[in-house]
């Protein structure tokens, strides 16, 4: 990366900067790679925040199938961590998880689960948490639009169609791989249903994937787009990637030993002051363990920080202090640093030795996580624009205006530290209590357009596909060579808005 024009004097954050277009020999927007050369499995440049709101298995599992990486919060116990693993080790990797309500449930039951959006669909049967779900068991195919239009007591056994939409992977023989085929044969059985719909068909806009008489997946007409233009982030064995995070309190290698075991793909070792000797013991403690896994720590902002966590073990660096959404650090302490400018400092040293950054909080449009990666990142974390999703851990409310949102807060906040605390004596939680630096309850509401975390990463890496090619570049090695940066004053970054309404 290279400045143009003025040359910085003070730290920068993304809305001081701009982009500057190059000459380029990039065809096409979609010759872009996206993959982050961490040493993560990620193919695209994204990874959920370890926040309680924002990333669970759900989460994880839809960010994985799409090439990204979900980092599972520290909050959750040990136990937890590994049924959690377990759940996303076990999800399909080509089709969509299938979200089961049975017959006796209600459409509301099924929107505080689904948002109402085309593509965004239930599965009705009768289920048996002991067994597989087999084909017979499935009653119907349920879609969220139709599920908004009937009365909320509505039982679902009663809304289903006379046919299940069902493709049987047999019937698609040696094309059972091929995005194209998969995406004609789910739209070939919609519009059938459509046509069918006078004979008491469902309205389903997603079809149950079968073989062998078991159900694989869900798969509707955008997800088997969605197919062919992603990569999933695997491990070794083909299954989904999840990442974790452990604090640095109590015994953070144990814990890390036993994740690694439970097949957790990378580790996150977290505190809100990463430059601190607790984090350096805990980092020796778990790279002696040799897991042979990826350990990203943080938080820091400087290049001090880098040298001596990259000493302590880590190949990855979490940077950011300050900028999240749900961050109160900065008006309590003073403390942190402009996130451009914290970046390009620590990504500059982490190259020099090897290691990699992940550009963490204050992302709050896809060219941010442009300039994160022009700045130097490997990838970028994103939290609460990730927290108001159909996927992140919460139910979905709906406001006295009909808007759905789902509760967010922050992992500093007097919500998140009473909940990692309860288990102290009162005077304990109240001396833990005295420090809070994060927002306890925040609505962050569903984009109506883009309700799915899949609609936000559609999103985000069309943006950042098309950054490369103004750039002229057709992968993130050579965007970090290539992108011209300039800075931009407050009325230059304004100009850059559109304006939806008339001036
Ligand atoms: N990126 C950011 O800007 C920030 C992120 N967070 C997030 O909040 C979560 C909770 O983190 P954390 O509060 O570190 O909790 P942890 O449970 O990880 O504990 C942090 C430990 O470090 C000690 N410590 C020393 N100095 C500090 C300091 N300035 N801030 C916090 N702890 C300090 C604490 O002791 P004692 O409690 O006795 O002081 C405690 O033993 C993490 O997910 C973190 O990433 C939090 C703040 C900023
Ligand atoms: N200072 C605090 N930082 C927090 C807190 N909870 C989370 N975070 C950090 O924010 C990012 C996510 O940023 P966002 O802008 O995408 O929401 C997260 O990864 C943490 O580093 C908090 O309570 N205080
Ligand atoms: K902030």
């Amino acid at each position: 990366m290279e400045f143009i024009g003025a040359q910085p004097t003070l730290d920068l954050t993304y809305s001081d900067v701009f982009l500057v277009p190059r000459r380029s020999a990039v065809q096409s927007r979609l010759a872009v790679d996206l993959a982050p050369h961490d040493g993560t499995p990620a193919t695209i440049p994204l990874v959920a925040s370890n926040m309680n709101s924002v990333t669970g298995p759900r989460l994880a599992a839809v960010l994985a199938r799409r090439g990204g990486l979900g980092v599972l919060p520290q909050d959750m116990s040990t136990d937890e961590l590994i049924s959690a693993i377990q759940w996303v080790k076990a999800q399909p990797v080509a089709f969509d998880s299938p979200i089961v309500l049975s017959p006796e449930q209600t459409a509301a039951d099924a929107l505080r689960l689904v948002p109402v959006a085309e593509g965004q669909s239930v599965v009705v049967a009768r289920v048996d948490r002991d067994a597989q779900l087999t084909q017979d068991r499935v009653l119907g195919v349920l879609a969220a639009t139709r599920l908004a239009s009937v009365p909320q007591d509505a039982k679902l056994g009663d809304l289903v169609g006379a046919k299940v939409p069902a493709l049987d992977l047999a019937s698609l023989g040696s094309q059972a791989g091929d995005p194209r085929a998969v995406f004609d044969a789910v739209h070939g059985l919609l519009e059938q249903e459509a046509a069918d719909a006078h004979h008491g068909a469902g309205h389903s806009e997603a079809v149950v994937v079968v073989s062998e008489g078991v159900v694989r997946g869900t798969l509707s007409k955008r997800s088997a787009l969605r197919t062919s233009l992603y990569r999933p982030a695997l491990d070794a064995s083909g299954r989904l990637a999840v990442a974790v995070a452990v604090g640095i309190n109590g015994d953070a290698a144990a814990k890390a030993r036993a994740l690694a075991a439970a097949g957790a793909d990378v580790l996150v070792v977290d505190t809100a002051h990463g430059h601190q000797e607790g984090m350096l013991r805990a980092l020796r403690e778990i790279s002696k363990l040799s897991l042979g896994l990826p350990i990203v720590a943080g938080n820091i902002v400087t290049a001090d920080g880098v040298h001596d966590l990259v000493d302590a073990g880590a190949s990855i660096l979490k940077v950011g202090v300050g900028p999240g959404a749900m961050c109160t650090t900065r008006m309590m302490t003073a403390v942190g640093r402009p996130q451009f400018s914290a970046v390009h400092e620590t990504a500059q040293a982490a190259r020099e030795l090897g290691a990699h950054v992940w550009a963490d909080g204050g992302v709050r449009y896809p060219r941010d996580v442009a300039l994160a990666i022009a700045a130097g990142a490997g990838s970028v974390m994103i939290g609460s624009w990730f927290a108001g999703t159909a996927e992140s851990p919460g139910e979905l409310l709906t406001d006295s205006s009909d808007k759905q949102y789902k509760e967010s807060w922050g992992m500093a906040s007097t919500k998140a530290v009473q909940g990692r605390f309860a288990q102290l004596d009162a005077y304990e939680r109240a001396r833990k209590e005295l420090f809070a630096e994060g927002i306890s309850s925040s609505k962050i509401y569903l984009d109506p357009q883009r309700p799915s975390v899949e609609d936000l990463i559609d999103m985000i890496t069309s943006g950042v596909r098309s950054s490369f090619t103004y750039a002229g570049s057709a992968t993130l090695p050579e965007f970090h060579v290539n992108a011209r940066v300039g800075l931009q004053s407050a009325a230059g970054y304004e100009e850059g808005k559109a304006l939806p309404v008339s001036w």
